[in-house]
């Protein structure tokens, strides 16, 4: 399911580790996979879900106990990966807090899991009225997840989703405990060309869903992609 760098070899994963799609080269992927019977929303269950054992597995080989993680979701397609895995976070009875770090969410799929998370009484925080309450938050977090853009983002951060992107790095500046994953691309990169934003989100893990996109062998974006994985959504 997860293929990284120091599993190509034994699980021999080795070429499709090496594949390599452009962003619109995965747009056109899922909507053949959409075609074929493989659902959109089905596809951002697997996403979240596969995110979730890594973060799982990742968060218990340093510490045994993880409490608390916050979830920083976009309004797009990549929060709605987001708000998979704040729910199943939920589940394995971690203290979840869901950050809207660009307002409401705006494709179905990630308002159905978006309104999931709500009827479960997951506290969700829209940082554009309640910056305030975000930073001790993350000051408290085991586990930082960004599912703010992915393949979707272009052109450079509006304040809120900038004052964000800087919470998440001043915080695990400041605890050398808390870890960061970032859900397909770190926010703050485009997936083809990978010029970073002064502000990109700085993970120690990016998990990206299906096959790596070029940003991910970029030099230049290496220092906030950190370990990249591979995770399967589904789609053969
Ligand atoms: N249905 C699908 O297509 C699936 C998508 N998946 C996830 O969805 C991501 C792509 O989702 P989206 O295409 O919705 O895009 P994103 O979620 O990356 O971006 C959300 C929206 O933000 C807008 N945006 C881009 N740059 C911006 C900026 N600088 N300021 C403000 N708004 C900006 C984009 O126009 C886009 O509509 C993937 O990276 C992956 O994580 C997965 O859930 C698997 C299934
Ligand atoms: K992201």
């Amino acid at each position: 399911m997860l293929k990284s760098k120091e599993h190509q070899n034994q699980e021999g994963y080795v070429s499709q580790y090496l594949d390599i799609v452009t962003c619109t080269q995965m747009k056109e992927i899922e909507q053949q996979a959409n075609e074929a019977g493989l659902s959109y929303y089905k596809m951002m269950e697997n996403a979240g879900n596969a995110a979730v054992r890594f973060i799982v597995e990742k968060s218990q080989k340093i510490e045994n106990r993880i409490n608390d993680a916050i979830i920083f979701c976009g309004k797009g397609n990549n929060g709605g990966d987001g708000y998979v895995v704040a729910r199943e976070l939920a589940v394995r009875g971690m203290n979840v807090t869901v950050v809207m770090a660009d307002g409401q969410p705006k494709t179905e799929d990630a308002i159905k899991n978006a309104n999931i998370v709500l009827r479960r009484g997951i506290p969700v925080i829209d940082a554009k009225a309640y910056f305030q309450d975000i930073p001790e938050i993350v000051e408290a977090a085991d586990i930082v997840v960004d599912a703010i853009y992915g393949t979707g983002f272009h052109g450079s951060f509006q304040k809120t989703v900038r004052d964000c992107a800087k919470l998440i790095n001043d915080g695990s500046k400041s605890d050398t405990k808390k870890m960061v994953f970032a859900l397909d691309i770190p926010t703050g990169l485009n997936g083809d060309v990978g010029e970073p934003d002064a502000d990109t989100v700085v993970a120690d893990y990016t998990i990206a869903f299906h096959r790596l996109k070029p940003v991910h062998r970029l030099k230049e974006a290496s220092p906030y992609c950190g370990e990249v994985v591979v995770a399967s959504i589904g789609i053969d």
